[in-house]
Formats: C-alpha cells, structure tokens, sequence
C-alpha cells in the first residue's frame, strides 16, 4: 500500500520565510550540547555558536538558524567571510517576500506516496493549472562542493553530519530517500545530500542546496513542471508547466531538457546517480532517435540564428526562429519560452514588420504573466513588455492615420 506522508510530516510549514527576529530565537529546538546558544544577540541571525574546523586559509564552519525559514531552519556550510555575505540575503529573505499569493495554492496541491520503480514521488491530489506555484521551498542546508586540500573527507562529513543535526527538525533531512553508497566510503549524511542536493548559485559559487520537501519531486526528460531559484530569498520555487491532472506525478528535469537521450542518461547516472525510467527514456528507440534528431537540429539553429542577426540578414534570422518554434513546439521544450519569443519581436520591428513585432511581444507577455519570476523584477519585467506593446501599438494607430509614429518607448527593439 502506498504510505501516503501528510503535510504535518512534511518538512517546515510551507509558508513564506520567518523574520529572523528573537523569537525566533528563542523557538530554537532542542540545540546540541557543544552549540548552546550562549549570546543570541551576538549571534543573531544564527541560532548557535559556528562549529569549525581549521584549514589553512580560513576555517570551514557550519552555520545556523535553526527555526527560520519555513519553520525547518537553515545550516550553511561555508567560510566567515562567506557566511558574512550570506547574512544580507537572508535578512532580505523577510524584507522582499517572494511568494505570489495569485498564483500559489494555500495548501500543498500534492501527496508524498509510492511511485514505481522511483522510490517516493509527489503526486497531484486536484487539478493544477499551467503556471501555477505548486510549491515554494526553502534551503535547509547549502553545502560547499569543493574544499581546500587540507580539508579531510572526514571532516567534510563532521560539518555535514553538524549542519543537520542543529536543524529544528533533522528528522525531514534523515527521513529522505538515500542512494546507499556506503560500500564507497560515503557517510550516511553525505549520501542524503548527494541524492537529494541541487546545484544552486550563492555569492558567485555553486554549492549544494538541500530543499527538504523539492527532495520529493522526480525527475523526467518531459516534465510537467520546472523550478526558479531565487538568490534573494534562497527559496526554489516549483511551477507546473503545463496542465496536471489529480493523480499524475508532479516532475521536474535534473538535467538539461534540451539534451539528447545519451546525454540525459549519462548525466542522470554520473551526477545523480540513477538511471532514468520516466517515459521518455523508456519510449521506443525509434521515437527516442526522431526527439535527439530534432534536439541536436535545434541546437544548430539557435547558433544559425545569431550569426544571422549579426550579419544583418533578418529575414533570414526571422526564417530560422520560425523553424525553432516549430522544434520546440514538437519536443514539448515550450518552457522558458518567454525570452525566445523578444527575439522574433526585435526582429519582426527591425524588418517593419510591427503587426508581427506586436504579436510575439504579446506572446512574451503572456509568458512573463505565467510563468514570470514573482516579485519586484517580474512585475517590472511585465510592465516594461506592457509598454513596449503599447508603443507599438500607438505606432501602428498613427501609421494607420498616415502620421509618422516611432516615440512610443520602445527604444529597447
Ligand atoms: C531527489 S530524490 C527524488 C525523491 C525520491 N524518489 C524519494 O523517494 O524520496 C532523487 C532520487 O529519486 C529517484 N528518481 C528520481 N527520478 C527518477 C527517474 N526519472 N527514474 C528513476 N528514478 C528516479 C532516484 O533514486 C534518485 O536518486
């Protein structure tokens, strides 16, 4: 039978991030015996004394607030100074909230249940439409990947095994599905993170971010939905990409979706560690020959497109984004299109096309209002198309009167 997780076992509250005010502090489970918080005030925002181990250059410390945000804390393993840039970004995680109430659901629109020949998966239990927030989570731990010489594998698991620990609910991390790579020498708590950690940019680097209820969500070569990472709030946000119907299993890609099927499995197998079995990759070879066909034609073109541009030939150009479109329309790649649509815009209006200028800056818009990063940068992102859009059209009113239009604000064409 399937052992359905309800939301009181998934990890944190779900909701926007906690302020990191004192009672947050004060709220901090259960802290480990060698990191009782001794100075909150000095310590604020982290819950507990860093736990370090030296290296040459600087010492490598794990660093905490166990209580925010989303109720399941954060641990971050970097240097000092790295911890230091780190402290703006999450003071401004409670400054500029990210989630959009428009578009996400009050409770989570899934279950954590069984899925064949996947471990656990989240499946939709009601209809989800097309750019939907189905789920905004928050880092749990963000992990260096890589770490000075003189750092031990060892203590490389120390900190780990810290980070977790001083979590308000080490529970949601440790219950987590876990490859078992124990016979390589690979502790249990770095094994968690290997199979559930997503590579994320923080302050110029990527490391290894720890979302304890993304964790759940699995991977497809098609999938239904696709995740935004905010460097701002440090939250990963999961929107549905098309319409999923209740019952079927929310995915997103570990890999790049445009890649060939070689190109998927070897990724899946030599970074994640698994060997895919979504539908895709498990279609007949004949089908999965046609789709790398069209993905590496796709490539030439996106290349062809630009050299085109640059030598002037927009017709051209114009004549290959068509054709892009037409790719992308039968690989389904149709996410993320909201930025491929400008450049047929641009080059529509250089050509005097605006009619067809107006269309595709329309079919952007319609992008950025669906599937647009929320908050400040998307609505500003929204109005700056809304205006393009209504240059044009205040061009194609005047051209139509036979009067000379082109100050409309739309310079950025
Ligand atoms: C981030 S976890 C996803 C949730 C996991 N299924 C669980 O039970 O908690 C990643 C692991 O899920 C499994 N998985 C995810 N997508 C898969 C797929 N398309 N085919 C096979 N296994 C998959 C693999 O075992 C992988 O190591």
């Amino acid at each position: 039978t399937d052992e359905i997780l309800t939301n009181t076992q998934t990890c944190g509250r779900g909701l926007p991030s906690t302020p990191f005010a004192l009672d947050a502090l004060v709220i901090c489970p259960d802290p480990s015996p060698e990191s009782t918080i001794s100075d909150p005030l000095t310590l604020a925002p982290w819950t507990h004394a860093p736990y370090c181990i030296e290296a040459a250059d600087s010492p490598w410390c794990v660093f905490t607030n166990a209580a925010a945000p989303a109720g399941h804390g954060i641990s971050i393993i970097t240097t000092p100074a790295l911890a230091a840039d780190a402290l703006s970004i999450l003071h401004s995680q409670f400054d500029r909230p990210f989630q959009d109430p428009e578009k996400a659901y009050g409770t989570r629109p899934y279950e954590v249940r069984d899925v064949p020949g996947k471990g656990k998966g989240a499946v939709a239990n009601q209809k989800i439409e097309a750019g939907r927030v189905v789920l905004v989570d928050h880092a749990a731990v963000l992990a260096a990947v890589e770490y000075p010489a003189d750092v031990t594998k060892e203590e490389v698991q120390e900190l780990m095994r810290e980070a977790v620990a001083r979590l308000a609910d080490p529970g949601c991390i440790l219950n987590l599905s876990r490859k078992g790579r124990d016979e390589e020498g690979v502790a249990e708590v770095e094994d968690l993170l290997l199979t559930n950690s997503f590579v994320v940019p923080l302050g110029g680097e990527l490391v290894m971010g720890l979302f304890p209820n993304l964790a759940r969500i699995n991977h497809a070569c098609d999938p239904n939905a696709f995740v935004h990472f905010s460097e701002v709030t440090l939250a990963m946000t999961i929107w549905s990409a098309r319409d999923i119907e209740p019952g079927e299993e929310i995915t997103i890609s570990y890999s790049d979706p445009t890649a060939t099927y070689e190109e998927r499995q070897d990724a899946l197998l030599n970074i994640w560690g698994f060997k895919c079995t979504c539908d895709m990759c498990t279609a007949p070879p004949a089908h999965r020959g046609a789709s790398d066909t069209r993905r590496r034609a796709l490539r030439q073109l996106q290349k062809d497109v630009i050299d085109q541009a640059q030598r002037g030939e927009f017709r051209e150009a114009i004549q290959t984004v068509e054709e892009i479109f037409r790719v992308v329309e039968v690989e389904k790649l149709t996410v993320h299109m909201g930025d491929m649509y400008e450049i047929p815009a641009r080059l529509y209006y250089h050509i005097g096309d605006v009619d067809r200028a107006v269309e595709y800056t329309k079919k952007s818009l319609a992008e950025a209002r669906d599937f647009g990063v929320p908050g400040p940068k998307g609505r500003e992102r929204i109005e700056m198309l809304e205006k393009i859009i209504a240059g044009m059209e205040g061009e194609l009113l005047a051209r139509e009167k036979g009067q000379r239009g082109g100050d409309g604000g739309f310079d950025a064409w």
